[in-house]
C-alpha cells in the first residue's frame, strides 16, 4: 500500500501522540458499489479494535440548490445527479480544509427524497476531536485540489451489474421512486457519467477494493495501516530505532581509516 503522505504527530500532555491534522481519506467508486457501507465498517473497526474518533462525510451534502426547473426535472428523473456541475465543488474543498485545520465546521444534510438539503438541518463537526475523516462519493478524485488533500485514496470496485440491482432496489423501495424513471435516470446520467468521470479517477487510488464491503480482508488491511499511520512510532519501535541509531554510532567510531 503506498503511503504517500504521512501523517505528522505531537505528543500531547500525557506523553499520546496525537495527529496534527485528522487523518482524511477519500473513498470513491461507482454508484451503489458499497462505499458508504466499506467507510461504515472502517469506522466501526477503528473505534472498537484501537479507539480512533472516527467521522464518515457523504458527498451529497454538497449537491448544489436545485433552481425551480431543474427540480422539475429531477423530480422526473431527468436531472444529471451524475456530473460534477451537480456538486458545489469550492465548498467541499473549503469543508475539507476546514477539517484539517480543526475547525468546527457545519455538515449539510441531504435528503435524496426531496433532492435538496434539509432546512436548517446540520451535523456539526468538531475537528479538532477527530482523528480519521472518511469522505466518499463518485466523485471524490475528481477535483485535483481535493484529491491532493486526502491522506489516503480508496477505490470501491464493484460488478456494474451488482450496482445496478442494489440502486434499483434502493431507488424505488427504499425512495419509492417509479421503476421507469429510475431506469431511464441511469442509462441516461448515471452509467455515462460513470464512465467519463468517475471511473477515469481510479487510477488516483492507493487502494483497490473489490467487491467492496465483503472484501474483509482488504478492510482489515486498511484499518491495520490508518492505525499504524495515526498511532506514530509505539515504544517498542523506538526502542528499536534507538538500538540501530546506536549501533550505527558505535561503528562509526570504530570504523579503520
Ligand atoms: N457487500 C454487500 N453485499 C450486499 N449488499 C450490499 C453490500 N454492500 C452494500 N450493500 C447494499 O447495497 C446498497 C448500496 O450500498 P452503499 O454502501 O450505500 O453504496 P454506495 O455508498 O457506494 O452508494 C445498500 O443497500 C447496501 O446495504
Ligand atoms: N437527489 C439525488 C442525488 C443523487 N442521486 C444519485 O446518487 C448517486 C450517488 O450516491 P451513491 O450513494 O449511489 O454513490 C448518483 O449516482 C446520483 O444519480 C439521486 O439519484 N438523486
Amino acid at each position: 500500500m503506498a503511503n504517500k503522505k504521512r501523517n505528522e504527530f505531537v505528543f500531547n500532555m500525557n506523553g499520546h501522540v496525537e495527529p496534527q491534522r485528522p487523518f482524511l481519506i477519500g473513498v470513491a467508486g461507482g454508484t451503489a458499489s458499497g462505499k458508504s457501507t466499506v467507510c461504515k465498517r472502517i469506522k466501526e473497526k477503528l473505534g472498537e479494535e484501537h479507539e480512533a474518533r472516527v467521522v464518515i462525510i457523504g458527498q451529497e451534502s454538497f449537491y448544489k440548490d436545485l433552481t425551480p426547473e431543474d427540480r422539475e426535472k429531477a423530480d422526473l428523473g431527468q436531472y444529471n445527479f451524475d456530473h460534477p456541475g451537480a456538486l458545489d465543488i469550492h465548498q467541499m474543498h473549503k469543508t475539507l480544509t476546514d477539517i484539517i485545520a480543526r475547525k468546527i465546521v457545519k455538515m449539510p444534510l441531504y435528503d435524496f427524497k426531496s433532492n435538496a438539503r434539509l432546512k436548517d438541518k446540520y451535523a456539526i463537526v468538531h475537528a479538532s476531536d477527530v482523528h480519521v475523516v472518511l469522505f466518499e462519493g463518485i466523485l471524490a478524485f475528481y477535483d485535483k485540489r481535493i484529491r491532493d488533500l486526502f491522506n489516503m485514496k480508496c477505490f470501491v470496485d464493484t460488478d456494474p451489474d451488482t450496482r445496478l440491482e442494489r440502486r434499483v432496489r434502493k431507488d424505488t423501495l427504499e425512495m419509492n421512486r417509479d421503476l421507469e424513471l429510475v431506469l431511464n435516470q441511469y442509462i441516461t446520467f448515471v452509467k455515462p457519467s460513470f464512465e467519463d468521470f468517475c471511473l477515469p479517477t481510479k487510477k488516483y487510488a492507493d487502494v483497490i477494493i473489490p467487491r467492496g464491503a465483503e472484501n474483509t480482508v482488504a478492510i482489515d488491511l486498511i484499518v491495520q495501516h490508518i492505525q499504524d499511520l495515526i498511532r506514530g512510532p509505539q515504544p517498542a519501535d523506538k526502542n528499536r530505532l534507538r538500538n540501530r541509531a546506536r549501533h550505527h554510532s558505535d561503528s562509526m567510531v570504530s570504523r579503520p581509516h
